[in-house]
This record gives C-alpha cells, structure tokens and sequence, in this order.
C-alpha cells in the first residue's frame, strides 16, 4: 500500500460519513433547484457529512443553503463522458461553490480531447480538490497519479466493458482501498445502510448515496416492478 496522502480538512470531514446524493434526472418532477435545495437540507438535518449534487444553478443554491462539504459536478448528456467532461463545466462547478469537483476519469476520449489531467490542473489553481469518477482499478490507479484528491467507484457497471452489479462494486472500493494513497469513496447502488456501512468495512474513506435515498420517481418504479401485473 503507498502511504496515505496528507488529508485535506474536506477529507477530514468526509472521512467514515456520509454523502447523500441530492440529482433528479431530465424529466423527472423532483429536478428543481428548490425541491433539491430541500432534499440537501434533509439530508443535513439527518446528519450527512457531505452533499453530492449536479448543475452549477443548483450547487450554488445548496452552498448558500447547507454548510457541509459540497462534491459538485454538471453532467452534460448521457452518453461517453458526461459527468464533468471538460475543464469548462468543471471551473464552473468550482465558481458555484463545490469544495469538490467530480469528473468522469475513465479511459474513455473526452469531447473536447482534453484529459482528467488537465481538469485537476484547472481545479486546483481555482482551489477546490477534485473526485475522480472511475469505473475500474486501472483507471482510479491513473486518476490518483494525475492528481485527484478523491477516488470513486462512481462510473462502476456504466460504461463498457464494466459489467453491472446488482449491488455496490464492493471489490474494486476494497481493491483502489489497498492500494491508493487518496481517499476512495464507495459510490454507486449502495441502497442499504448496511450496504454503507459494509463499503466502509472494505476500506471506502467514505460513501455516496443518491437514488436509495433521495430518487422516489426510481424507488416506486422498482416497487411496482416487483408486483405481479393483473
Ligand atoms: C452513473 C452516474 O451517472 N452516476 C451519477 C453520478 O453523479 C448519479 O446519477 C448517481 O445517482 C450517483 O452516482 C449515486 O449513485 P446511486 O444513485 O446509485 O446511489
């Protein structure tokens, strides 16, 4: 294992907690900068560390609204790279006010043919950290070596090549644990807090959670899979 990178206050803070994630996608009646201020806001009062949440509109209202540490990133479409996909969206995330700033940090080619390298550079000289968004160990291995503060398994089982799990990819937060110097952060279909609390028993610095906590339009659909139809 390389020996741990110094921590960072935001780390410190992040560190065994809790990150909800506040998103509503396109279409859905919750994607709302207000409705998702509220959903921050409950997250807080039930006592997340931390707020995940999307759009610099919407970071900037929940900076304003919840002191906790703020992971923003502006997903751009939904295929290839979108989370964060150029050096563009992500000062803009920073100026809204996220403390962290996501991107997608997989091998895939970006839109504007920059590299994750370069939006660490961006970041950092606009003072905020950055959270590598990866799907597998080589790249979180490359994302800590470029220069992210934060590893998270994030984009496991959403791109190609990266089979989807039912449950969280609890071997690949146990694997970039062993070996990163970087905080790894679990992320991605946690949908039980003894899911949460497992990542963290396989070595996660912290956990995300978004859709079994904050996405209702997703959790009554499973629901209603699950019935018999008449
Ligand atoms: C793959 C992708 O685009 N993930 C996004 C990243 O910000 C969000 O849509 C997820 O809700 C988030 O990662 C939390 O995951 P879950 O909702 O499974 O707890």
């Amino acid at each position: 294992m390389n020996d741990p990178a110094p921590s960072s206050p935001v780390a410190d803070l992040l560190s065994a907690r809790l990150i909800v994630s506040c998103q509503a996608p396109p279409g859905d009646p919750l994607r709302d900068t207000g409705t998702l201020v509220r959903l921050a806001r409950a997250a807080a009062a039930g006592g997340a560390a931390g707020i995940r949440a999307n759009e610099p509109e919407v970071i900037a209202a929940i900076s304003a609204a919840v002191d906790l540490p703020l992971i923003g990133l502006w997903k751009d479409g939904d295929t290839g790279v979108y989370i964060t996909p150029t050096v563009r969206h992500a000062l803009a995330v920073a100026e809204a006010g996220a403390h962290v700033v996501a991107a997608d940090a997989t091998a895939r080619p970006r839109p504007d043919g920059g590299t994750f390298a370069d939006i660490v550079a961006a970041v950092h000289a606009a003072g905020a950290l950055v959270m590598a968004d990866v799907a597998t160990f080589d790249e979180g291995v490359a994302a800590a070596a470029a220069g992210a503060d934060f590893v998270s398994t994030t984009l496991s089982g959403y791109v190609p090549g990266s089979p989807r799990q039912d449950g969280p990819d609890l071997d690949l937060v146990c694997a970039l644990s062993a070996t990163l110097a970087v905080p790894v952060v679990a992320e991605g279909r946690v949908s039980t807090p003894e899911e949460a609390a497992l990542a963290l028993a396989r070595g996660a610095h912290s956990v995300v959670v978004g859709t079994a906590i904050t996405a209702p339009t997703a959790l009554t659909s499973r629901f209603v899979t699950a019935l018999p139809r008449t």
